[in-house]
């Protein structure tokens, strides 16, 4: 049986050696930060709650573990820098699959240019993989709250895939882009860094675009026109739903970890075209407002309400309900 000291070295092994004062061995690690301002953000992942050991292989949550923390340094426009990762595994988890889980954390980070520099490894009923990372920052930091009336409103790349990619691995599909979307989110780094040079405030979609959009307003202290026709919703999610379902799905969503970013109207064309210049998918969606009220209209000009985001301590948030 391998013990604690086995579990550390395993996992260390999937990961270059960080280049820092002091890394991984030690009480804590050394950092020595250029001279710019250090975001630092926590996130974690939980088994039944973020995924379940029959749907995501070790790799995807390893995968899973970083995304959702470098989706929120791209959120601020930081770049990423160095992270820690607390580990509760189960006693009898296997040492291979640990060994595949920071293979697919490691993956994740190099693309990123993250260097893993400490943790901890403690037994635990049910598997969760807890992360701290930091990011620098060369701009002023992209917040929730500078959000002027009059901005437009950008979201990236599509949204509701991973929400239809979980309900297909609860239906017992295991494949496919939505699927992926929801096991394997690509946060969106370079864009958050490009966005820090437009935008007014930004933050990623995790719990849905129709709550995370909430935040922002509530931030910003203003309002918004959505137009719900605009929103980009993937030829798979349309190919499973049908176009207007497909938007209604998308405005919930959940696990999108696409940027949202509110532009002054000024800058959005020198913005849109650096977007072009560097293949970042974004779409103007609709504008913030003055008066602090929700205008939602669809393709027939019908208003809506806003559908409920992910929410860890509603009722019914464990899983998705099959009426749902
Ligand atoms: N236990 C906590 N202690 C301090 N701050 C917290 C705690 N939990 C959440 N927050 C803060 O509340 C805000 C909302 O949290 P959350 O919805 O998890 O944000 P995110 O979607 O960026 O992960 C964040 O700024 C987060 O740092
Ligand atoms: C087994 C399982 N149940 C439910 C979900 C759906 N789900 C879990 S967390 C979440 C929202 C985002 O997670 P959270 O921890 O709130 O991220 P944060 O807002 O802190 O970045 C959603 C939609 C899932 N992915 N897997
Ligand atoms: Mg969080």
């Amino acid at each position: 049986m391998p013990g604690e000291f086995d579990f550390i070295q395993r996992f260390l092994a999937c990961f270059p050696r960080a280049r820092v004062p002091v890394g991984p061995g030690d009480d804590c690690a050394v950092l020595a930060p250029s001279r710019g301002a250090l975001c630092v953000t926590t996130d974690a992942v939980v088994e039944d709650v973020h995924f379940t050991r029959a749907t995501f292989s070790p790799a995807d949550i390893g995968h899973k573990a970083l995304a959702v923390n470098l989706s929120d340094l791209a959120a601020m426009g930081a770049a990423p820098r160095w992270f820690v990762c607390a580990l509760a595994l189960p006693r009898d988890f296997p040492v291979r699959e640990l060994s595949a889980l920071g293979r697919g954390m490691a993956a994740l980070a190099k693309a990123h240019r993250i260097a893993l520099v400490g943790g901890n490894f403690t037994s635990a009923r049910e598997l969760s993989v807890t992360l701290t990372a930091t990011g620098e920052l060369s701009h002023p930091p992209l917040t929730r709250a500078g959000a002027r009336p009059g901005d437009l409103l950008y979201v990236s790349g599509t949204l509701g895939d991973a929400r239809l990619g979980l309900k297909q691995l609860q239906a017992g599909v295991r494949r496919g882009s939505a699927v992926r979307r929801q096991r394997r989110p690509e946060p969106r780094v370079a864009l958050g860094r490009l966005a820090a040079r437009f935008a007014s405030a930004g933050l990623d979609v995790s719990d849905g675009l129709s709550q995370d959009l909430g935040h922002l307003c509530a931030a910003s202290r203003v309002g918004v026109a959505l137009e719900l026709d605009r929103l980009p919703v993937s030829p798979a999610l349309r190919a499973a739903l049908g176009l207007e379902q497909a938007r209604m799905e998308a405005l919930r969503g959940g696990e999108d970890y696409e940027l949202l970013l509110a532009v002054p109207p000024a800058r959005a064309p020198a913005f849109e075209r650096a977007c072009g210049r560097s293949a970042e998918r974004v779409t103007r969606v609709g504008v913030l407002t003055r008066e602090r009220q929700w205008k939602i209209r669809d393709a027939a000009g019908r208003p809506l309400t806003p559908p409920d985001g992910f929410d860890h301590f509603a009722r019914s948030s464990r899983q998705i309900q099959a009426d749902d």
